[in-house]
């Protein structure tokens, strides 16, 4: 059974330090919800606070409609799975998964079979008896994952848990942690600083920084439509390019700029002779030699780099501003020697209007 994780209005400070300040959020029962943030924003501590190892400072948290004030860690329908997993290394497998249940007082019969019925669920059938020491670290992690499941939490709250792992490793687990969530139905809480991580795997992320949640929305959302600077910069690769608001009305701004005037969608309203910045992804800028789009740059390249599946493009504007562009390998790639002039588009739909 899941339940939802009510955050109301919550903050948390180390002395004069507010590491958490004013989180407003309802997770809801059977999500996968990540935070995401660099290192530092509070995400961690907004984790703990929900575990129960500490108290906030001011708000409430409900877990399920309950108010967790003052109930410990352990009297909390969560599960925490740390960084470092802190597994029972000469402990059989099984010993390591059951381990919360023996705690618990429950029967070995009962803890063998809710140990295999696990294997079974994180694809690791019939290993109960080896040891954890055996194991890759990868199969580690799925034992974590098992054993923080056998105590059928309603949240399970995960922190970082594929950091310490290879990338081949951590894309393969992405897949199969997220798959795990769907079969369990489990609230799963998961934080990290790596973006990709979190798009992939979320129904929702809320993205942090200095203790304050920017955005909540699908990892489409975010990446599509950023609420702040922030967020526009801190999630994927993005151009900026800052300027002085002409107007601004029906969800359209016109900014003057170094590199002439260019038109964006705004969010918000912003008013007339305001700074403001433009932010457009590289894969939405083209070479645009006819002038076809909304918008128009004459950049001169500065790096070029072929990544496979796609050219980066290094250029610049006439006063320096630099801006990068992603094109597809689709067909004949433009040659686009170092310091050639480059004309670039991009339409006025994929351009996001920002207040600093
Ligand atoms: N026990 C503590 N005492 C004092 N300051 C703390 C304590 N725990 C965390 N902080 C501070 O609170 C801020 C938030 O820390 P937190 O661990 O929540 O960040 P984080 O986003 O999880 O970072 P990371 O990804 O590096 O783990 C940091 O500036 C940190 O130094």
């Amino acid at each position: 059974m899941s339940q939802n994780v009510e955050l109301d209005h919550v903050s948390h400070r180390f002395d004069d330090f507010v590491a958490v300040r004013d989180v407003a959020l309802d997770i809801r029962a059977g999500e996968f919800f990540s935070f995401l943030g660099p290192s530092g924003c509070g995400k961690t501590t907004l984790l703990r606070l929900i575990a129960g190892f500490i108290e906030p400072a001011a708000g409430r948290i409900r877990i399920g409609g309950r108010d967790m004030h003052g109930i410990g860690p352990n009297r909390r329908p969560t599960a925490m799975i740390f960084q470092n997993l802190a597994l029972f290394p000469l402990m059989s497998v099984a010993d390591n998964i059951a381990f919360g249940l023996e705690v618990r007082g429950v029967d070995r019969t009962t803890r063998r079979r809710r140990a295999e019925a696990l294997l079974e669920l994180i694809a690791l059938p019939g290993q109960g008896d080896k040891r954890v020491a055996e194991l890759s670290g990868g199969q580690r992690q799925r034992v974590a994952i098992a054993r923080a499941l056998a105590v059928e939490p309603a949240v399970l709250l995960l922190d970082e848990p594929l950091s310490a792992l290879d990338l081949k490793l951590r894309q393969h687990l992405r897949a199969e942690l997220r798959a795990l969530q769907r079969r369990t139905g489990v609230t799963f809480v998961y934080i990290t600083h790596d973006q990709g991580e979190a798009l992939a795997m979320s129904d929702r992320v809320g993205v942090m920084n200095a203790g304050v949640l920017q955005q909540v929305a699908a990892p489409e959302v975010v990446y599509a439509d950023p609420a702040t600077p922030f967020v526009a910069s801190f999630v994927g690769e993005n151009n900026r390019i800052d300027g002085t608001v002409r107007h601004c009305a029906d969800g359209r701004a016109l900014l003057d700029t170094a590199l002439g005037p260019l038109v964006g969608r705004c969010p918000a309203a912003l008013a007339a002779g305001s700074r403001a910045a433009l932010f457009v992804r590289p894969e939405r800028l083209r070479p645009d030699p006819a002038g076809a789009c909304d918008n128009r740059l004459e950049l001169r390249v500065r790096t070029r780099s072929f990544e496979g599946a796609s050219v980066q493009v290094g250029a610049a504007g006439a006063d320096g501003t630099p801006l990068t562009l992603a094109l597809g390998n689709l067909g004949e790639l433009p040659a686009l020697a170092a310091d050639s002039a480059l004309a670039v588009g991009f339409a006025a739909a994929d351009a996001t209007v920002l207040a600093p």
